[in-house]
């Protein structure tokens, strides 16, 4: 067997510059994906490599073709490539995808893609594959996978082949939120170590190396750099249910509110019907509550109202306090009916209670003992102050002229109340003097005693 020619050492090894999450150079550096496994394989199979930096992906094909570069740690084999490298084993697998505008329909693969424009980077195999594959798709030819996927995003081209993952990465980095995947893109990548031709004796050591990389290895490796955010097609699912529920919430808002304004509504006209039936019923009690006490025609006290005060001044009244009663009555009030009429002897009744009211103090109280008769009790009053109380109201009946120009008199009974005598008793005696009054020729006054 051959023995392998020297190894230069360090081996220069170059890159895609742009090309994440599987590598690129950042800062002088390799990074990404590639970067990991190349430093597992480079330990486990005693190599000493050295990054030669590139700008592009042309320039990297450049330098592997011309030997400059002498290996690539991640790319799919070709049958161009193989004509300038040998490959290790697949040690990585990635679908490639169909990326269109958002607008544009789902396609199953290159067969569907009928007239639109591919755009693919120069120098990758997907472009080599389309080519062979599918000559009559039109392809537009760009730099790397960030113009490919910027022309389709500007609409330069219609679609982009490439890796799902770098695809996502430049899409999510370049913010190309109008891009969607639009469907499988081909043959899935298959990626390998390629190296020169005069070092494929490394590519069994190489394999091994690949080989002894454990499943967690390369687990940890893929969620260290793949950050996979699907790009849904107008997947506005979520975006219109919280719309709908938005829109529930409020149609229930609005008609909770609408509800709420009409009960207002129908509470405050019940409140204002209730308030008004409070009033009337308040009116009404009132009414009652005089009518009670009063006589409906003169407005005077009436007959019950009288018995209760008297009783209560019965009560309440001292030992010194003298108290008096007056009672009188229309002289011939029967003529007036009779002659002129019940109505005018109606308005001749009420006049006349006014004239009882002008007349007496206010602590004094006048009510209509009944028909044509009225009593008047006196508080603290002598039985001479009473009579002439009396002769006073009788003076002011005799000068007044009533309804109809009517002059009228009155007779008048006065009395007392004696201590220890009885209200009743009292008024008996009261309306015993009016009947000596009466008696006596009426319009005058007589005295109990
Ligand atoms: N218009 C009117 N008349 C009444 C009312 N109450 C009683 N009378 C009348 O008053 C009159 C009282 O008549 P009488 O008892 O005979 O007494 P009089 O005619 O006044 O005669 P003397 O008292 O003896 O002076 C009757 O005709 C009753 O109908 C009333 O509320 N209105």
């Amino acid at each position: 067997r051959q023995a392998p020619p020297p190894m230069e050492h360090p081996l220069r090894y170059c890159v895609d510059p742009d090309w994440m999450p599987y590598e690129a150079i950042d800062a002088g550096s390799h990074t990404g994906m590639a970067s990991d496994y190349l430093r597992l394989v480079a330990e486990r199979a005693g190599l000493d490599l050295e990054l030669l930096p590139t700008q592009s992906w042309q320039q990297t094909i450049d330098a592997l073709k011309t030997g400059t570069c002498q290996l690539s740690p991640m790319l799919n084999r070709s049958e161009h490539r193989e004509s300038y490298l040998g490959f290790s084993d697949v040690y990585f697998y990635a679908p490639n995808v169909l990326v269109s505008r958002k607008d544009e329909p789902f396609l199953q693969g290159f067969t569907n893609i009928g007239d639109r424009l591919l755009a693919l980077p120069q120098d990758y195999r997907l472009l080599e594959y389309v080519q062979k594959y599918y000559p009559k798709i039109r392809t537009l030819v760009v730099k790397s996978e960030k113009h490919g996927l910027q022309a389709v995003s500007e609409g330069k081209a219609d679609l982009f082949a490439g890796s799902l993952y770098s695809v996502n990465a430049h899409i999510q980095q370049a913010a190309l939120f109008n891009l969607k995947i639009a469907g499988w893109g081909g043959p899935q990548d298959e990626l390998r170590i390629g190296v020169a031709p005069e070092l494929t004796y490394l590519l069994p050591a190489l394999n091994k190396a690949l080989a002894s990389i454990s499943e967690e290895e390369h687990l940890d490796i893929q969620q260290r750099w793949i950050n996979l955010r699907i790009i849904q097609n107008n997947n506005y699912d979520l975006v219109w249910q919280v719309v709908a529920v938005t829109l529930a919430v409020l149609l229930l808002l609005f008609i909770w509110n609408i509800s709420i304004r009409r009960y207002s509504l129908r509470l405050a006209t019940k409140n204002q019907q209730l308030e008004s039936l409070r009033s009337q019923l308040e009116d009404t009690n009132a009414e009652l509550q005089f009518l009670s006490n009063h006589d409906p025609l003169t407005k005077l006290y009436n007959r019950h109202y009288f018995n209760l005060r008297i009783q209560q001044e019965q009560r309440q009244s001292q030992q010194h306090d003298k108290t008096c009663l007056i009672i009188l009555d229309i002289d011939h009030f029967k003529e007036i009916n009779d002659c002129h009429g019940h109505a005018c002897g109606d308005t001749i009744l009420a006049e006349l209670s006014g004239v009882l009211t002008r007349c007496v103090r206010d602590q004094d109280i006048v009510a209509r003992w009944g028909g044509e008769e009225f009593v008047i009790l006196c508080h603290q009053t002598e039985l001479s102050e009473a009579g002439k109380l009396a002769e006073r109201i009788a003076g002011k009946v005799r000068q007044r002229r009533f309804s109809g120009g009517l002059s009228l008199s009155c007779s008048f009974g006065v009395a007392e109340l004696q201590p220890r005598e009885n209200m009743t008793k009292c008024l008996e005696r009261a309306d015993q003097a009016l009947y000596e009054a009466k008696s006596q020729g009426r319009d005058r006054v007589c005295v109990s005693h």
